[in-house]
């Protein structure tokens, strides 16, 4: 089945990616900041689900903040859950709120017009090809057959398709089909994505591609985005706020910057060769010494003024201290931290349900 027989699909060039269309009109809506209304971009509470009896979501209630948030948790935590609730996909028992200033879950309809959802299984029509399934979606969304056709074209510059927009979707690589995913989430231009696991499967200059789309979004063009996964440096790299759900229950809500941040001044120290009588000296004043993997040292305690002490324990010690900077909470050990429900851990602990990187 084709939607669109019309040869000026065929001709239409692919463009390097802009973000002003061939008629130098924006290709996104600025939202209207510091209005209030969108500040929070999700509000819910007393959110419960269950499967058959089975509770998937507990009692949640979170507040999202416009700008990147990661929604992170192990298997089976509910993040596609409370995704799906928020879209009004699957039927909570209890739980009420808004999103984007919709009634939750009374006005879903308006929510899922102004959010873009990135599902994590594929979702297209067999037979048709890249650009018509975009369009398909801009139709679905009320624009016209020729708005349509425009804005899927523009979308799938915005994620750098070329020539292959125009061949069938079942020919598409597992990074085309991601980023195919991404524009017909984008392409009725909402000011928030939902986005699950958009960067599953894909090779390493493709993840980075599609972070910088993320990230582009949201600073150029002031979208918020809801990014569930797994990958933590995903995270790191563009989430501004952090929640994390274990076992259907909510067990952080904060910024990325204030969970980095360690309780008491912490600094890391690489040293050139064997840092031993530094950390015995460091260890003699007082302060608490972890040695990392990697040999470089956390040392707890220590105001940055003091770092002179350092530098003359260096000097006696006759070791090379080759970097010096305050040192953050690493986000492997924090997520491994609450997912196991304690306080602290060694910094050196093996991640199970996260994945540092691909
Ligand atoms: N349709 C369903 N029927 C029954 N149980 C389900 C259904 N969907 C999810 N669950 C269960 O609900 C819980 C939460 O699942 P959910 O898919 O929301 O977790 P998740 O955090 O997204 O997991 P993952 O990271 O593996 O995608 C799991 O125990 C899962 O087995």
């Amino acid at each position: 089945m084709r939607l669109f027989l019309d040869d000026g699909i065929k001709r239409r060039v692919a463009e390097p990616s802009r973000h002003y269309n061939r008629y130098n009109t924006r290709l996104f809506h600025q939202p209207l900041r510091g209005s209030g209304i969108i500040d929070a971009v999700v509000q819910v509470e007393g959110v419960t689900k269950l499967y058959r009896g089975v509770p998937a979501l507990r009692d949640v209630s979170l507040t999202v903040a416009s700008g990147i948030t990661g929604l992170l948790g192990p298997n089976g935590s509910g993040k596609s859950t409370l995704i799906k609730a928020l879209l009004g996909l699957v039927k909570t028992q209890s739980g009420s709120g808004q999103v984007l200033g919709h009634a939750w879950p009374g006005d879903v309809r308006r929510i899922r017009d102004s959010v873009g959802y990135l599902p994590e299984d594929d979702c297209y029509i067999t037979g048709l090809v890249g650009v018509e399934s975009v369009a398909l979606m801009a139709r679905l969304s009320g624009l016209s057959g020729t708005e349509a056709l425009r804005r899927a074209h523009e979308m799938m510059d915005f994620c750098d398709f070329g020539e292959e927009r125009y061949r069938e979707i079942q020919s598409y690589s597992t990074g085309m089909r991601q980023k195919l995913k991404f524009a017909q989430a984008l392409v009725h231009d909402p000011p928030l994505m939902i986005l699950d696991e958009p960067t599953t499967g894909l090779d390493p200059d493709q993840r980075a591609s599609m972070l910088n789309r993320i990230r582009t979004l949201a600073l150029r063009h002031g979208k918020s985005v809801i990014l569930s996964t797994h990958i933590l440096p995903d995270v790191r790299a563009v989430c501004d706020n952090v929640i994390i759900l274990v076992g259907g229950t909510v067990r952080v809500v904060d910024s990325l910057e204030t969970l980095s941040r360690p309780s008491s001044p912490t600094l890391h120290v690489t040293t050139l060769g064997d840092p031993a009588a530094l950390i015995a000296k460091a260890t003699d004043a007082g302060y608490r010494v972890l040695q990392n993997e990697d040999g470089s040292l956390r040392i707890e305690g220590i105001e940055a003024t003091d770092t002179a002490r350092l530098w003359d324990w260096a000097a006696e010690t006759q070791t090379s201290i080759r970097r010096m900077q305050p040192a953050l909470n690493s986000l492997d050990k924090i997520f491994m931290d609450v997912a196991k429900g304690r306080d602290s851990l060694p910094s050196d602990t093996p991640l199970e349900s996260f994945s540092a990187g691909q």
